[in-house]
């Protein structure tokens, strides 16, 4: 690819992104990937919960109503069990809670979502048996203070959710109350409620069955742990036609700590590749989400010289990129490390200094001095505008001398 001769080159390239590099002063490219005993803070898999941003929430908020109902699945393969079961706290609100049936079982030989008005729809116990395979535990995918809620599937194929009464928590004397309750619920229909399907009450079974809703609590959402990538390097940003930049590569990922706890992730093997490993992980074994920043700090050196971050054909001094840019930087002589690729202009020098500034804080050797990813972020975007400003007004001088 040919490299553009300025620093923010293209229109859309964003310093946005996140991540960072990790250094090891050995053999450059080498990865080091053997085992640890380190595991994620969860079992869930950081990448698919990297998919569920809080920014997500938001977007989805102010996004038009969905054009294909996402509880339709008519293809059998669609439907299996919920990947994660949520164990909400029972400690919630108190629900009303019912008791002997006066209904009993009501048999419908066409139990279809589509036939029926919402709500108005008395299950059997067999239905409800054939769309949770017998309340089978993994179509479980909720506990809370009510009972047990199942993923199932109706057999005209809507995926539901089931929620199923504790049989412990019900009482004799409050059939009329869930039966008022589920006629309340049959009788609201809005986008911003879950859809009520009908219910069972048979016996000491309570059962309501509602719209599934696929993606998770709002709880979750805002849960949502950052990831700790570990391989930060220029080889793990994939650039699309645009030149946005992608971080790939999620092998060494892990869900970092919980920051309230002040924990953080103790590694019996250092992982990355050399010339971006935090030296503080590489001596701790601790594995925060600033050993990242550090290797992002190298990143930006190779941005701004063109160097890979261990040159072992330079001469000694300058071997170690980033430990060379910083020398010179310190000296007051960056511009003496820019790319050789990219013109001195007024606007390049300003970014270089810039970035290498930022650079040298990323590349602090205490992970407490070194900025947040999210700092990084704010940085760039800054540099980023007034390396546009002053490249306008350089156009604009050159076009007046012209
Ligand atoms: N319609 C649904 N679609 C997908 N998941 C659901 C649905 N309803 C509930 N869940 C999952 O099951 C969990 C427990 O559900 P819910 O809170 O409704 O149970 P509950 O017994 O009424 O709880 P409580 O009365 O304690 O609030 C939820 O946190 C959610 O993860």
């Amino acid at each position: 690819m040919k490299r553009s001769n300025s620093l923010f080159g293209r229109r859309n390239r964003s310093p946005g992104g996140v991540l960072t590099p990790d250094r090891f002063p050995h053999s450059p490219n080498s990865t080091y990937s053997s085992s640890s005993s380190q595991k994620p803070t969860s079992g869930r898999n950081p990448v698919k919960l990297a998919a569920k941003s809080v920014a997500g929430v938001f977007v989805a908020c102010f996004t038009p109503p969905e054009t294909t109902s996402s509880t339709n699945f008519h293809d059998p393969d669609t439907f299996k069990p919920p990947s994660v079961v949520s164990n909400a706290s029972g400690a919630g609100r108190e629900r009303r809670r019912s008791s002997s049936s006066n209904y009993g079982i009501y048999s419908s030989s066409n139990n279809s979502t589509q036939m029926r008005v919402p709500g108005s729809v008395k299950f059997t116990l067999a239905e409800i048996y054939q769309a949770t395979r017998n309340f089978s535990p993994s179509f479980k995918i909720g506990q809370g203070g009510f009972g047990t809620v199942y993923k199932g599937r109706l057999e005209d194929g809507t995926i539901v959710a089931v929620k199923r009464a504790k049989k412990s928590a019900y009482d004799k004397h409050l059939g009329v109350e869930f039966q008022s309750e589920v006629q309340t619920l049959a009788q609201v229909e809005h986008l911003n409620l879950v859809k009520f399907y009908g219910y069972l009450e048979h016996e000491d079974e309570r059962i309501v069955v509602v719209e599934y809703v696929p993606n998770g609590t709002l709880r979750e959402h805002l849960d949502y742990h950052p990831i700790i990538h570990r391989d930060i390097k220029s080889s793990n940003i994939l650039l699309t036609n645009n030149l946005r930049a992608k971080v790939a590569d999620f092998g060494f990922a892990r869900l970092a700590a919980d920051s309230d706890s002040g924990a953080t992730h103790v590694s019996t093997q250092v992982k990355g590749t050399a010339g971006y490993l935090d030296p503080e992980y590489m001596r701790t074994y601790q594995l925060t989400e600033k050993s990242d920043v550090y290797s992002f700090g190298v990143l930006l050196v190779e941005l701004v010289t063109g160097r890979r971050p261990i040159e072992p054909k330079s001469e000694l001094k300058e071997r170690i990129t980033a430990r060379w840019a910083m020398k010179k930087f310190a000296h007051g002589d960056a511009i003496l490390i820019l790319d050789p690729k990219l013109e001195r202009t007024a606007a390049n020098s300003l970014a270089l200094e810039k970035i290498l500034e930022l650079a040298s804080q990323c590349l602090a050797p205490h992970r407490q001095n070194r900025p947040t990813m999210k700092k990084c972020a704010e940085i760039l975007w800054s540099i980023r505008k007034d390396y546009r400003e002053l490249s306008a007004a350089d156009i604009h001088s050159l076009s007046l001398h012209s």
